[in-house]
């Protein structure tokens, strides 16, 4: 390789995305409240703290009972003047102190705690109670309800202390945070969700409205913040630098003086927009190369999005330069920014998927990232595939990489899932 040049210049698709993983390793972690971890990556295997459940309590609304029966069944003496929260409690507290003996009963609704001693829940519409406060079971129960354990629920069915109960590497979705929750967790150790620079590159971009013929609605700044969320990171602020390079090496350098303050201030990764094809002025790539930046990739070899390109900032902070054709942009995300943000959030790298083809499509020159709606189960291309084109995008239910050779309808190809 003669000096200076890029180790990866035209890479293949397969090979640029997984380069883009590897090149980083997962943040540190922190600890974060259990209702702000969703999304997140787990930095350490979570061990029960208690049992799960905590207590015994009943399934279904009855009686706790001891002993085959009849039974008293015992109640709290009331407290005058008591509110219904404190009345609850203090009937709770007595509940939990209190132990069953033979022959004795205590009504309970379902999900509450039973007391020491209790053999099982006789059901509310299987008992009667006599104006004497004796319980007995009601003519159509059976003579052995309720039968040892029946309609209880018992502590440590679910975990027993010290048990895993999740582990690392997992990414957090709502379902596992109620789990955390019935665990009695509050605080939980996850890797740092990466925080993202986007640096806008373009002259006539407009922010709003319907565009003046030569300049062009600017669809990266408002957009990309929710597309990076989507892949599991932060935005952190973005940045119009126009045709300015001193602005947008001023994005790519840093003051500060130490790794923390770069984070604090830059985030781990910049994203450029524009600039990036290979046309007279310097843009990008004389940036990168003024602020004594590594590029690991330069161009990969896939349509649209083949002016893309992955380097390691001065001070370590990875940037990747999509190119302005907002589709080149959009499918440059999912080939880049996916696995790099994977990496460093320690999330697994993102695998492609597969799908049936609806549809024939041609060969082409190289490999080329094509938006499909999903009929009937089966991939349908879009036609509006060129690199300035965002309707196919837009209604896609995912994109195919389809090889140069093409395929054929009924063929099974490589695809990638939207991360929304
Ligand atoms: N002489 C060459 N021309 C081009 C080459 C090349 O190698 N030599 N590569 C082509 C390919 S492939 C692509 S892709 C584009 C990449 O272009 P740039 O990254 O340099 O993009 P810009 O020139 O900055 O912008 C192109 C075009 O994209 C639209 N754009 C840009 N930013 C935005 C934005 N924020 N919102 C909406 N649209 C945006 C705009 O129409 C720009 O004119 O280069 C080819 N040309
Ligand atoms: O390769 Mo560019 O990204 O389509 O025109």
């Amino acid at each position: 390789m003669t000096e200076g040049a890029v180790p990866y210049a035209d890479l293949n698709w397969h090979r640029a995305h997984e380069l883009a993983y590897q090149s980083v390793q997962p943040l540190v972690a922190e600890t974060v409240p259990v209702d702000r971890a969703i999304g997140r990556v787990l930095a350490e295997d979570v061990e029960a703290i208690a049992p799960v459940p905590q207590f015994d309590s009943a399934v279904m609304e009855g009686w706790a009972v001891a002993g085959s029966g009849p039974w008293t069944v015992l109640e709290v003496a009331a407290v005058p003047e008591q509110s219904p929260e404190d009345a609850a409690l203090h009937r709770m507290r007595w509940v939990r102190d209190l132990a069953l003996q033979d022959g004795q009963a205590v009504r309970v609704r379902a999900g509450a705690l039973v007391p020491a001693g209790t053999a099982g829940v006789l059901v509310l519409d299987r008992g009667r109670v006599d104006d004497d406060g004796h319980l007995d079971r009601a003519p159509h129960a059976q003579q052995d309800e309720p039968r040892a354990g029946d309609h209880v629920r018992r502590a440590g069915e679910e975990a027993e202390t010290g048990e895993t109960v999740l582990t690392a590497g997992t990414a957090l979705t709502p379902a596992h945070l109620a789990w955390a929750a019935s665990c009695g967790l509050d605080m939980v150790a996850c890797l740092r969700r990466p925080r993202v620079t986007l640096v806008v590159t373009g002259a006539g971009l407009q922010s709003h409205g319907v565009p003046e013929p030569g300049t062009v609605r600017d669809v990266f700044g408002p957009q990309l913040g929710a597309y990076v969320a989507a892949l599991g990171g932060t935005v952190i602020g973005t940045h119009h630098v126009g045709l300015d390079d001193r602005k947008l090496l001023a994005q790519l350098g840093t003051d500060a003086q130490d790794e923390h303050q770069i984070r604090e201030a830059t985030g781990d990764v910049v994203i450029t927009t524009g600039g990036t094809g290979t046309h007279s002025r310097r843009e990008v790539r004389g940036a990168l190369a003024a602020a004594g930046a590594e590029v690991l990739v330069d161009g990969v070899a896939v349509q649209p999005g083949h002016p893309l390109l992955l380097a390691r900032l001065a001070d370590g902070r990875m940037l990747v330069a999509l190119p302005g054709h907002p589709l080149a942009a959009m499918t440059g995300m999912l080939t880049l920014v996916a696995p790099l943000l994977a990496g460093l959030a320690g999330a697994s790298v993102p695998r492609p998927g597969h799908v049936r083809l609806g549809a024939d499509v041609p060969a082409g020159v190289r490999t080329r990232l094509i938006p499909y709606t999903l009929d009937d189960g089966v991939a349908v291309p879009t036609r509006w595939r060129a690199a300035g084109m965002l309707r196919g995008f837009a209604e896609a239910d995912g994109v195919l990489i389809c090889p140069r050779e093409g395929g054929e309808t009924g063929e099974v190809m490589e695809e990638l899932t939207l991360p929304w």
